[in-house]
């Protein structure tokens, strides 16, 4: 008898969606791309400028784009592996192949439930919220041509036990490779994007305390760390710090900023930083640029030997958590109970957002996959 489509092990979904960030290819899609990002926010036309000159030291191409190739082939492999022939889409928010063409190939194609994967694994506006506003906006910009789609979400990831075991597997490889470490002169840094204080301040469900984003990225980082110990027997005192601020300098953004910190920490007799960019998915610009290039420069100016960690890439661990994800989605879409795989006790995020949870602080815009 033929396979039913209603029996695939993906069921109810006809296809996953990876649903990204974008970046430029090519020196000419540089300012465009940046104009598009910054539409509308509060960004010195400095900054632009000095975020350009970023890209065009890699030859306008960020490698963002072939990163999400890359993702997309291997979520293929592994869904297929386990049973399913959804296919995988991908769409990103301000570059080629834009989410509102990817869903509107889709519905042609007669893809009509999908379960979208968002490269970030954090709660707040940038990294969760605003993706559901892009879905919202595509399907309203589609009409009555995506009155059909079924659009549903993985729930925000950085506490699943598998996306802190790649970041605890690359910490492990790194440190290890490093000659004459000596825990009581190095330093463990994790990383994120820094965003504005009062988006950090609204992060969360909204009926908690907010600070969710802070809150998650000392959870992850704080099991990573046991884990290095556990694995290896060198615990490394480690904290969080941030990079990539943009907007107003009159604007309060999470601090302190990763250069900042190893100018200190040289200063303090610090003599080595294990730098784990656990706020990002994969190697893109604000990695390699901004890390690699800009935060070893400083290391080096102050003689501060630079051991930067990989992020989760294409890595096993983090395809089979992605999948492991849009199965546990799955699921939960045919009511089925689901005990949600947890790194620690604390609070885990639902696939389906509380009411005005990351709210948008400019303007109030429709989300999709959540309950306002
Ligand atoms: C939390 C967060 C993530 C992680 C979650 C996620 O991954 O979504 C993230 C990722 C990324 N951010 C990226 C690039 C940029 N972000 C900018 C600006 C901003 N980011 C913000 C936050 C975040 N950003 C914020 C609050 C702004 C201010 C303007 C605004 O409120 O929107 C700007 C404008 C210029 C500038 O830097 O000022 C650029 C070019 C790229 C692409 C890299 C590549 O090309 O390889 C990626 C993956
Ligand atoms: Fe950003």
């Amino acid at each position: 008898m033929p396979i039913q489509s209603d029996e695939d092990a993906l069921a109810p979904y006809d296809a996953v969606l990876l649903l990204s960030f974008g970046g430029p290819e090519a020196p000419e899609e540089v300012m465009p791309f940046l104009r598009r990002v910054t539409a509308g926010r509060d960004i010195p036309e400095e900054r632009l400028e000095e975020v350009a000159t970023h890209y065009h030291h890699f030859g306008g191409r960020s490698p963002i784009n072939d990163q999400n190739r890359a993702l997309l082939a291997a979520l293929e492999t592994e869904i297929a592996g386990r049973g399913s022939a959804v296919p995988v889409l991908w769409g990103n928010r301000n570059s080629d192949p834009f989410v509102t063409d990817t869903l509107r190939a889709a519905r042609a194609e007669g893809l009509l439930r999908l379960c979208v994967v968002v490269t970030s694994a954090y709660s707040s506006y940038s990294g969760c919220r605003q993706y559901r506003e892009d879905l919202a906006a595509a399907t309203d910009e589609l009409g009555i041509a995506a009155a059909d789609l079924v659009i549903d979400k993985i729930r925000p990831y950085a506490l699943h036990p598998g996306f802190v075991a790649v970041n605890t597997e690359h910490l492990v490889e790194t440190v290890e490779a490093i000659p004459d470490l000596d825990p009581a002169t190095t330093r463990l840094l994790f990383v994120t994007h820094s965003v504005p204080n009062a988006m950090d301040d609204t992060s969360g469900p909204g009926d908690g305390d907010g600070n969710l984003y802070v809150e998650q990225h000392l959870r992850t980082g704080r099991l990573v760390a046991q884990g290095l110990a556990e694995r290896t027997g060198t615990s490394l005192e480690h904290e969080l710090v941030f990079c990539s601020r943009s907007g107003s300098p009159r604007t309060p953004w999470l601090e302190p900023d990763v250069n900042d910190r190893i100018e200190e920490l040289a200063a303090e007799g610090v003599r080595t930083v294990v730098v784990a960019p656990i706020g990002f998915v994969s190697d893109h610009m604000e990695v390699v640029n901004d890390l690699d290039r800009e935060a070893k420069e400083t290391a080096d100016r102050v003689d501060v030997r630079f051991a930067r960690v990989p992020t989760a890439g294409t890595h096993p661990l983090f395809v089979e958590a992605l999948v492991d994800l849009v199965h546990e989605r799955a699921a939960e879409a045919r009511d089925e109970l689901v005990v949600p795989a947890q790194a620690d006790g604390g609070d885990v995020r639902p696939s389906i957002c509380a009411g005005g949870c990351c709210p948008n602080l400019r303007a109030a815009k429709p989300a999709l996959c959540g309950r306002d």
